[in-house]
């Protein structure tokens, strides 16, 4: 993606700003939103809202469900054992650290892991820990949603699924998992989970895949409306509302880069007799040919070439000195007139232009509107002066 691409995608992705939220209630959403997007870090609109919410989600249950188990063993309600004791405090521990990594910007696939990992071998542990009750063996039933949600990654998801399976059904065969009682009961609890656990991975695996396309599919859209939104449909050059901005952010560069900004405005002479006498058909291949003349002279990568409109035409451009910028203005000129385009009126052998050269002094602050309008202003004295020029543009 190029640079005007870039901002264009930027600023339609960025959340909109509705203003902070009042009173009690704005406060405990506020805290809630800071929670969810991990003090900021992501937007509904960003590609990983989906799972640092959730990861904030399971994180903040996790640390909600161990405390309790902890305050409970305090307090002697539910009863200690070491294993029991390990797994809860490795679980706040785990999830307190996730929810803070994630804040100072641990990176979201390895936040996946780490919840995936310990979720796998806590719901495993827990299966041997608690044997004595059956109630345990649905526990790690919850397995593939998450899993799945947590990972987006259906390969993986389904490994462990399968995996989870096959360990489970281990623990209850060698007599290490839940007490079923006798053989009929083992076989049918063995069965439950496997063919719950594999229902469930088919029904995320489906789930995750359709998301994934999905989202594929809004993301080609967007990329679509904003080639529409930002390009010129003739020429396939940026358009006016893309030049605004580029403009605007190359101003705010100017403290960063001390190289001298430009930007030449140039316009067709006599392109309406040129229409009149060619037809309008011609007068477009003439646009298109005069945008491949521009862009073969401006191009380098940071050079921006625009269709402003009609014949109109921009470069955005930097170069080391002052003179360099109007050797370029030169060249363009040249390279246009050595088109070989007949002349349909005036005293030029070839299709000319008018141009006016605006070269952006770092001193004076000036919006984009205003070194347009300037650039213009120049562009039709050079009109005026009998076209086929440019002109630099005063103040
Ligand atoms: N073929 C074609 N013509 C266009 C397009 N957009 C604007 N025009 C024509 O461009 C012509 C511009 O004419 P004028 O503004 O009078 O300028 P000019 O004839 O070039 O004269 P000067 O600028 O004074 O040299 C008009 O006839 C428009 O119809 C376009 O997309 N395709």
């Amino acid at each position: 993606m190029n640079e005007p691409e870039r901002i264009l995608v930027e600023k339609h992705l960025s959340p909109a700003d509705d203003g902070p939220p009042k009173g009690v209630s704005g406060l405990l959403k506020r805290i809630w939103r800071d929670l969810m997007t991990s003090g900021g870090r992501t937007a509904e609109s960003c590609p990983d809202y989906l799972r640092i919410t959730l990861l904030n989600l399971v994180q903040s249950a996790s640390v909600l469900i161990w405390s309790l188990f902890l305050i409970l063993i305090m307090l002697g309600v539910l009863e200690s054992s070491p294993g029991r004791l390990i797994i809860d405090i490795t679980g706040l521990l785990i999830a307190l650290g996730v929810i803070v990594g994630l804040r100072m910007g641990l990176s979201v696939s390895r936040a996946a892991h780490v919840t995936h990992a310990f979720l796998f071998a806590c719901l495993m542990g827990l299966s041997i820990v608690r044997a004595e009750n059956p109630l345990t063996m649905t526990l790690p039933l919850i397995y593939p949603a998450l899993a799945f949600l947590l990972l987006d990654d259906i390969r993986r998801g389904l490994a462990g699924t399968l995996l989870m399976t096959a360990g489970l059904n281990l623990l209850l065969s060698s007599g290490f998992g839940p007490d079923l009682g006798d053989n009929a009961m083992l076989l049918d609890g063995a069965l439950t989970i496997t063919v719950v656990m594999l229902f469930q991975a088919a029904v995320m695996a489906l789930y995750v895949h359709h998301r994934k396309q999905a989202i594929s599919m809004l993301r080609a859209v967007s990329v679509q409306l904003n080639e529409l939104a930002s390009h010129d449909p003739l020429t396939g050059l940026y358009n006016r509302r893309t030049f605004i901005e580029v403009l605007e952010r190359e101003l705010s560069r100017r403290d960063d880069d001390n190289r001298p900004l430009a930007f030449l405005l140039f316009d067709v002479d006599r392109f309406k007799a040129y229409n009149d006498r060619y037809g309008h058909p011609q007068g477009d291949e003439l646009l298109k040919r005069l945008a491949d003349v521009t862009i073969q002279v401006f191009s380098r990568g940071e050079d921006v070439v625009f269709r402003l409109g009609g014949e109109e035409f921009g470069v955005v451009y930097r170069t080391d000195t002052f003179e360099q910028a109007a050797e370029m203005a030169d060249q363009l000129l040249a390279a246009i007139e050595a088109m070989g385009e007949p002349a349909p009126a005036g005293p030029h052998a070839n299709v000319s232009v008018s141009a006016g050269l605006c070269l952006v002094d770092k001193r004076r602050a000036a919006s984009a509107n205003q070194i347009y309008s300037r650039t213009d202003q120049a562009l039709y004295r050079a009109k005026e002066a009998g076209r086929a020029r440019w002109i630099y543009a005063s103040g």
